[in-house]
This record gives structure tokens, sequence and C-alpha cells, in this order.
């Protein structure tokens, strides 16, 4: 697994929205993303010419360049990365004119975004790896084809070349670029281009395989001879290309010459023509006019099995007997044809020649009649080779440009083919088509836990039994990861999904058994209808991607189908809604704890427990990103409920363990604050964990507190005569009314880190620090300063004679066992802390 983060450039403008973006991305430590920053397209520019960034997030009104000029610029400067635009509301029409030209979404500034920027940026890679497995099996598919001596030329249903591989290069003189588009025919030396056209339109007319030899005229004139095989791509019994292999016979042509030669001079050189027949690679069989053997090469032996002095006079069909691969008919001996017809006759692609004991063998091959002195027919002869391994090289290829490497299903290449004829048999009788969104639920912690390895083969069973529940007319597709997607070829009516999305989920009742374990998965599904849900295959994926969001937030293993209003944002929203209604029951919350250090001592003095969420799917999350949405739904009741609860218990576990513990500050949201039964629920707890409320103090904002300032003041009041401490969170980014203030009874206020950042170098910051922590002393409250990072800003805050200090440079917030390991070695450890 890459641990190393993700790099991000920002391109903002705007100091306030990057430090807003800059801080939802930057978490509490340890963040997955490693974010640059620049203000001008020019910097960013030259940063992306420098240095490769996997995401960039650009702001559509930069002060050089603008809208959607920046995009093309940055597009241009940063192909491979993924470009997320951000807009205001007003150029929200520009930014979706950035999407069609190649930015993979776009995010909205000064909304919500900021706490969902970390969610949505994994959102969008995932895919993007998603969509990268799919193009590493192309790649996979290609560097085979290269590999391989025989040329290749694949073609779509209108003949027009969508591939060549580099023999294919070779052997036409061509470039890859020069054959895109083309029709196969182009490259045929103009004096084989009649003929070979002729049998072109004799054969069966696209479906059938077709095989000939003929020239390719390069542009220098050079000559190079070729067999070519062309074999229809079939999807059922609808064809959607050719696939043509071409292999270099120059040399084969070149003894086919000399054996042409040697037959007229045979009476005299007949030793000298034994041995260059008996030297070349290919099996050389000749006949007499009545199509009796008279002649057996090494090769030719060991193919067929008859010696030739065995062979020798009986009739041809005996020694070379070639069977139909699929059919498994005898078919026409070229040899008799090309005495006959009096002409070259090659042999269909499909041919085995059967030896003598029964061994089967591929065989490409093409007879000539033989012409005596007077120029006229006196036999034949056939010169064939084993084609068996390159036969079945193409056919792996073939299968491979169209399957998923770890399950052997159809990729997205083939789902886009079937799609189109799926909506194509649709449209005639009147059917509908069902596309459906499959996403495996806790699938990463059984990767996580148990490694790739079992992973792939728990995929692999998936892959297995999902096929099993559909009709062999429609198709099961691995889109990557643990995605799956099911193109239902023809269903009558919606039901008809709901139906086959019923069988999958009970196909996966039963758990698989993987190298001893026994796994169970579940599934969450999406299904979007053709033509109600879409008309392309890429809206309906995306709305079928967007129910499947529907119906993990519905609690997993369930299915939904796309409705018009589900919003993709607020899809994701409700998943987060969900899954926090599940981690409260699940107990999937944990704390960490960060030490508040006295200035003028070094002693710890307090912690703050802060609220960290650990995800079966999306691993260890912050508060950033569900505290806001559990404070919308009303869900921060029970969750802050819970971290009362456990700050206590954990305070008076360490009391018990006869720790030297410290107090600890819990955040308050507005919704708990102002809960009827927020003292009653406290006082229980207190009660409950036995917690001395010395030990326990509630960081409350200042907005909180002045909403309903009669109210605030009686709240706290009452929390001060139950003896708990309060501070003021986030101290000077509200409009606190001082006289209020000097009302309330609190005991620290805690200056927010927005200006502890700047203070080395901001004067106007440095002074309202100096101004908070003066009125601190004049109030009788400590002041406590949050944020602070570096030796600079503590030199400065202790020069202020500041109370208190936290942040990253005395140490991260940590788990309870570390902080445990904090309280028993005191502060000797913090500096070196590690982030959490
Ligand atoms: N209602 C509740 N709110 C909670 C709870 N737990 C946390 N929160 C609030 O979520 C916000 C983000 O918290 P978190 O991601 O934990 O970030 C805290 C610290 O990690 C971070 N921090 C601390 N030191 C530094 C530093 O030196 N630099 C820096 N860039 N960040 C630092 O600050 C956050 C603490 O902020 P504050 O609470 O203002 O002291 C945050 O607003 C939390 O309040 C909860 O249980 N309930």
């Amino acid at each position: 697994m890459n641990d190393s983060p993700t790099t991000v450039l920002l391109i903002e403008d705007d100091p306030a929205d990057a430090r807003l973006i800059q801080d939802a991305l930057a978490g509490t430590g340890n963040s997955p993303f490693r974010v640059e920053w620049v203000t001008r397209l020019s910097d960013a520019l030259i940063q992306l010419g420098s240095e490769g960034f996997e995401v960039v997030l650009l702001d559509l009104s930069l002060p050089d360049s603008q809208g959607l000029e920046a995009f093309d610029q940055v597009f241009q400067a940063a192909p491979d990365s993924l470009i997320l635009v951000l807009s205001g509301l007003t150029d929200e029409e520009t930014a979706l004119q950035a999407m069609q030209r190649g930015a993979h979404d776009y995010l909205s500034k000064g909304h919500v975004d900021a706490h969902w920027l970390p969610r949505a940026l994994r959102y969008v890679i995932d895919r993007k790896t998603a969509r990268g497995a799919l193009q590493s099996s192309e790649e996979r598919f290609r560097a085979m084809s290269d590999a391989s001596p025989l040329g290749i030329f694949v073609s779509d249903a209108e003949g027009r070349c969508t591939y060549t591989n580099a023999a294919y290069h070779t052997i036409s003189g061509l470039s890859f670029e020069q054959t895109l588009g083309t029709n196969w025919s182009t490259a045929i030396h103009p004096e084989d281009r009649e003929r070979v056209l002729a049998e072109w339109r004799d054969a069966a007319r696209g479906q059938a395989p077709f095989q000939t030899e003929f020239r390719f005229l390069q542009e220098d004139k050079r000559i190079v001879w070729t067999r070519v095989n062309s074999a229809a791509m079939l999807d059922g019994k609808k064809s959607f290309g050719r696939v043509q292999t071409v292999e270099d016979i120059s040399d084969r042509k070149s003894a086919e010459f000399v054996l042409q030669t040697a037959e007229e001079a045979l009476f005299e050189e007949k030793e000298r023509a034994q041995v260059t027949l008996n030297s070349i690679g290919d099996a050389v069989l000749t006949t007499d006019i009545l199509g009796k053997v008279t002649y057996l090469n090494r090769v030719a032996e060991a193919m067929t099995g008859w010696f030739c002095e065995e062979a020798l006079g009986r009739p041809i069909s005996e020694v070379f007997n070639i069977l139909d691969d699929t059919t498994r008919l005898p078919v026409a001996n070229p040899m008799l044809r090309a005495i006959e017809e009096d002409r070259t006759v090659g042999l269909d692609a499909n041919c085995v020649l059967v030896r003598r004991d029964g061994f089967e063998s591929a065989i490409e091959d093409s007879a000539a009649p033989i012409h005596n002195r007077d120029g006229q027919v006196a036999g034949a002869v056939i010169v064939f080779h084993d084609v068996s391994e390159s036969r079945g090289m193409a056919l792996e290829m073939a299968h491979l440009a169209q399957h998923d490497f770890l399950t052997s299903l159809p990729n997205r290449l083939l789902l886009t083919e079937r799609f189109l004829h799926a909506i194509g048999m649709a449209q005639r009788n009147r059917k509908q088509v069902g596309l459906m969104f499959l996403d495996l639920d806790n699938f990463k912690h059984i990767n996580d836990s148990l490694g790739h390895a079992i992973g792939d083969q728990l995929l692999q069973s998936v892959a297995n039994r999902l096929v099993a529940c559909v009709r062999t007319t429609d198709t099961v597709c691995r889109q990557g990861g643990d995605e799956f997607v099911i193109l239902l070829a023809e269903i009558g009516q919606p039901q008809d999904a709901a139906n086959i999305a019923e069988t999958l989920r009970a196909a996966l009742d039963i758990p698989h058994l993987i190298d001893g374990h026994e796994l169970h998965v579940t599934l969450s599904i999406g299904i979007s209808i053709f033509p109600d849900d879409g008309i392309d295959v890429e809206s309906l994926m995306q709305n079928a991607d967007t129910a499947m969001y529907h119906a993990k937030a519905s609690g997993r293993n369930n299915y939904q189908f796309f409705r018009a209003e589900m919003n993709a944002r607020a899809v994701r929203r409700l998943f987060v809604e969900t899954s926090l209604r599940r981690a409260l029951r699940q107990g999937e919350f944990l704390l960490h704890y960060q030490p508040k250090i006295d200035l003028a001592s070094g002693a710890m003095t307090g912690a703050e427990a802060l609220i960290r969420w650990q995800d079966p799917d999306l691993g260890l999350v912050y508060p950033a990103q569900f505290v806001p949405i559990a404070e919308e739904n009303g869900l921060i009741v029970p969750v802050g409920r819970w971290v009362l609860r456990e700050a206590c218990r954990q305070v008076q576990a360490w009391l018990d363990s006869g720790l030297h513990a410290v107090p600890v500050s819990v955040n308050i949201s507005a919704m708990e604050f102002r809960h009827e039964n927020f003292l009653e629920g406290l006082a229980l707890i207190l009660k409950e964990t036995g917690l001395a409320p010395r030990y326990l103090q509630l960081e409350l904002t200042e907005s909180i507190l002045m909403h309903s300032v009669e109210a605030s003041a009686s709240v706290l009041e009452a929390l001060k005569a139950m003896g708990v401490q309060l501070a003021i969170d986030d101290f000077g980014t509200g409009y606190s009314s001082l006289s209020y203030l000097k009302r309330f009874p609190i005991d620290t206020l805690k200056i927010d880190q927005s200006f502890v950042r700047d203070i080395v170098t901001n004067a106007d910051d440095a002074s309202i620090v100096a101004a908070v922590i003066g009125m601190g002393r004049n109030l009788k409250q400590r002041v406590i300063a949050e944020g602070v990072e570096t030796q600079e800003q503590l030199a400065l805050l202790q020069a202020r004679h500041c109370d208190e200090g936290q942040g990253f440079h005395f140490s991260h917030p940590v788990s309870a066992r570390d902080f445990a390991r904090l309280l028993v070695t005191g502060n000797d450890e913090l500096p070196q802390q590690r982030p959490d």
C-alpha cells in the first residue's frame, strides 16, 4: 500500500479561501494530502513544469488569467493531474464548461465544501484509480501485443482501424498514427489488391474467418510478403469489429520460389534441392496431377507422421488430413483445388492438421500448382507450418483487450460495446436496459486486515457468484477495485432489475471460504434504467453510481433505483449521516488527547479531548468531516454525550490507576449546550463515572454564548455551581460583547489559532494576541494560545506572558494510551510526539 501523501497544488488568490482549503486538507496532522499553495497562474505553471502534482485545485478567478483560459493552461501543463475547479456561485457555469474540457469535477467555494474537501478528493481519486486499473489492463494488452512477432490490426464494425501493434508497423512501414482510422486494404500492393478484395468478397462477408496472402508495398518500395488471418470480434452473434494477424512470410515465399525452380530442375539437381528443402523451417509436400504424394521434406514428415518413402503414391487426403476446428468436418484439400483451379489456394484460418497418430496442430498454409516446362499443371506443392502458439496468443490477446485481468470478467470497453448493442435491441423490441453499479461493503476492511492476496481471491469468488445470478445475455463487468457493473440487456420493466438485485444479495449471503477464512461481504447496489435515467453509458453509469451511494447511505446491503432528485453531493452527505448513526451504534468513535502546557514552567496543565471516527470503509475520519453534519442533523447531541462520558470515564480511569491526571476539556456544540437535558445529562455522567468536576473543562465558542445571553449566563452559572471549569474557544473570531463577557463565569480564554499562526510576521495578529492576554489578566481569566507550531511563536507568547499554550509544537493529539505515557513521563517526550 502506498502511504505517501497525495500531492495537491492549490491555485487560489484569496488567502481566506486558501486557508480554509488548506486547513480542511491538513486535518489534524498525518494528513493524506501534501498541499502547496500559489496565488498566481504564472507561478502555478512554473510549479507544474518542475513537479508532478496528483491533484490541482484551481480557482477560476485568478489575477493573471481567468476562467476557461486559466483552466486550459493548467490542463496543458498538467494533463495527467486530476484537475478540480473551485467555483463561486457566479462562475458555476464556467466550472461546468471546464468539466466538459477535461476538469474532473468542481467544488463550490464558500459553501460547506471545505469540510467535504478531503472526502470529495478521496472520492475522485478513487474513481481515477479505478479507471487507472482499466488503463493498466489495456497497457498490459499493448505490451503483450507489441511483444508478438505477428502484426495485429484491429478494426471497428465499420472497418476503420482502431489499433495496430509494433510488428504491424514494421511489416507495413506505417506508424500507429498513419494506420488509425484507415481500412485494412490500404497497404496492399496495388498488383495484389484486386485479387485480395475479390477473395474477401467471396468469403462470407464479415463474420467468417478469412485468410489470404499478399504483399505490402512500403513507402520506400520495399515489398513484404504476408499471410493475413482475419477474424470477427463477436459479441454473441453480432460482430463489433475484426482482428487481423499479419505474418511476414517473405522467407517462405523465397523458399517457394526455390521449390518451383527446383521442381523444374529436379532431374538435374535433385540432390541440391533436397538439401534446400530439408533446411527450411516450413513443411513442404508435393503431389502429382492426380493428387498422389510425390515428396515430403523432414518438417512435413514430422508434422504428418508419414515418412516420405511410406507416403509416396498415397492420396494426399490420407497423408495431409485436415479438419475445420470448429465444425470438426474435413475441409476441401487445398492442393487438389490448386490443381483444379490453377491458382494459389489458402487454407481456412481455422484448420487443424491431424497427424497419423491423431495429434492435432493448428496450421497455416497455401498450396500452389506446379507447372512443367510447357506451362501445364503437373502437380501441386503445399508449404505449411505450425501456428498453434501464435493462434493461441492472438486469441489470448483478443481476450485480454476486453477483459479484466483478475476476474476475467468483461472490462469497461466490452461493456460499452455490449451496451450499444443492448440499446439497439431494446429500442427494436420496445424493452428497457438496466445498469447496476455494485460496491462491496466492508471490502476495504478485509483487504487491509487480511492482505491483498486474500482480497483478490474474494473478488474472484464474488465475480463468479454474480455471473451465476444473471442470464448469459447480461454482462457482469469489473469496474475496478471492489466495484462491479452489470448490464441487464433486455428487461421488460424496472421491477425485473429489482428482482435480480435481490438474487444478487441472496447469492452473497453465503460466506466465501478463502484460505481457511470464512468471509462475508454484502453489496450496495445502484440501478439506472435506459432510457428513463439516461441514454448513454456515461450518464447511466453516473446515475447508477449516485444511486449506489444512496444504497450505502440507506444502511448498505440493499439496492436503490436512481431518482432525478438524487443530487450526487446530497447523496454523499446522506451517506455520512447514516454512517454516523451506525458509528454510534457500533462504537466506532474514539478520543485523542492534546496536552496544554504552562508557558512559564513547561508543565502539562491539561488536555483537550478531540473526537475521531474509525470508519470501516474510510479509515480514521477527522471531526471537520463529520461534526458539521452531525450538528446539522442533531446527531451531535448523542455524539457529544458519548464524548463527555468517554472523556470523564478515561480521566477517572487514569486517576484510578494512580496516574497524575490533568483536567480534560471537551468541545461543546451549540445544540448540545442548548439541549434541555444538557445539565442533567452532564450531572449524570459525572455521577456515573465518579469524576470530580474540577477535572472537566467545557470549551464553548463565543457565538454559542452570545446567541442568547441571558439563557447562556444561567446555564454557565449552573455549570460553575457544579464545579466544572469553563473556557471560551476560538476567542477573537466571534463578536463578543465585552460587557456580557464580564458577566460570564469563564475561567479561560482560548485565543484562536488563526491569530497565533501569523503572530510572528503579522503585527495586527500580534497586537490582537497581546490585547486578549491583557484582557484576560484584567478579568482574572487564564489565557491559552492554540495552534502553537513553532519555537518563534512560543517565544513571542512567553514574552507577552500568555499563560498556556497548545499546539503541534508541544504535541499532536495522541491516543489515550500514548497520552497515559505522557502522564507517566511528564513533558520530556512532548516535542517528539508523533502526529495523530
Ligand atoms: N463538538 C465537538 N467538536 C469537536 C470535538 N472534537 C473535535 N471537535 C472540533 O472539530 C474541529 C477540528 O478538530 P481536530 O481536527 O481535532 O483539530 C484540533 C487540533 O488537532 C487542531 N490543532 C491543534 N494544534 C494545532 C496546531 O498546532 N496547528 C494546527 N493547524 N492545528 C492544530 O486544532 C483543533 C482543535 O481546535 P479547538 O477545538 O478550536 O481547540 C475543531 O474545531 C474541534 O473543536 C468534539 O468532541 N465535539
